[in-house]
């Protein structure tokens, strides 16, 4: 059967923490706070996926509790929520997602971002859509406090 999950998530924006978005590293003077690399996109990414295949959230299979996990990269999330679909004999068909950010530009990382994000999942690059938007200056996004980001996955599921 065809399903779809949605993904949303948030972290505040902080200093002394690098900013890394769909495993990029920005060049950036404040980062997003959390227990793992706080990548806010591959995130929404991995709950879209989760949802899709039925499974809990991401705050299941990675508890920020959990130890063993912090600092971990969110590429390598994305690795292990795509061997939990192998697992259950899924196959990961296409992503889409919107960064909402009020800086920095994320235009010009775009392809690099696809190509980390679509390797971790195992999917070639043209099945990763990424888009960014301002908040137009508006609510604590439009302020530069923080980022979002909401994705959609679409999978065969068993
Ligand atoms: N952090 C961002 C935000 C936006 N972009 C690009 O700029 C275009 C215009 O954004 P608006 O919010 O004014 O609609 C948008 O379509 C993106 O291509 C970006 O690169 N980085
Ligand atoms: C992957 C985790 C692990 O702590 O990352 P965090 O950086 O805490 O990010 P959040 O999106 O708040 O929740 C997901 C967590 O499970």
């Amino acid at each position: 059967m065809f399903a779809t999950g949605i993904g949303y998530d948030v972290h505040c924006l902080v200093e002394g923490r690098p900013l890394v978005l769909g495993g990029v590293t920005f060049d950036y003077p404040l980062g997003l706070e959390g227990h793992s690399d706080a990548d806010v996109l591959c995130h929404a990414i991995a709950d879209a996926i989760l949802g899709a295949a039925g499974e809990p959230d991401i705050g299941h299979l990675f508890p920020n509790t959990d130890e063993s996990i912090r600092g971990i990269s969110s590429l390598e999330i994305l690795r292990r929520v795509r061997a939990v679909l192998d697992e259950r004999g899924h196959v990961l068909n296409t992503i889409d997602s919107t960064l909402i950010a009020e800086a920095p530009k994320i235009g010009p990382h775009l392809m690099a971002m696809k190509e980390n994000i679509a390797g971790a999942l195992g999917l070639p690059p043209g099945h990763v859509g990424i888009k960014a938007t301002t908040n137009e200056k508006l609510g604590f996004l439009g302020r530069g406090e923080g980022i979002a980001a909401m994705a959609v996955a679409a999978i065969e599921r068993q």
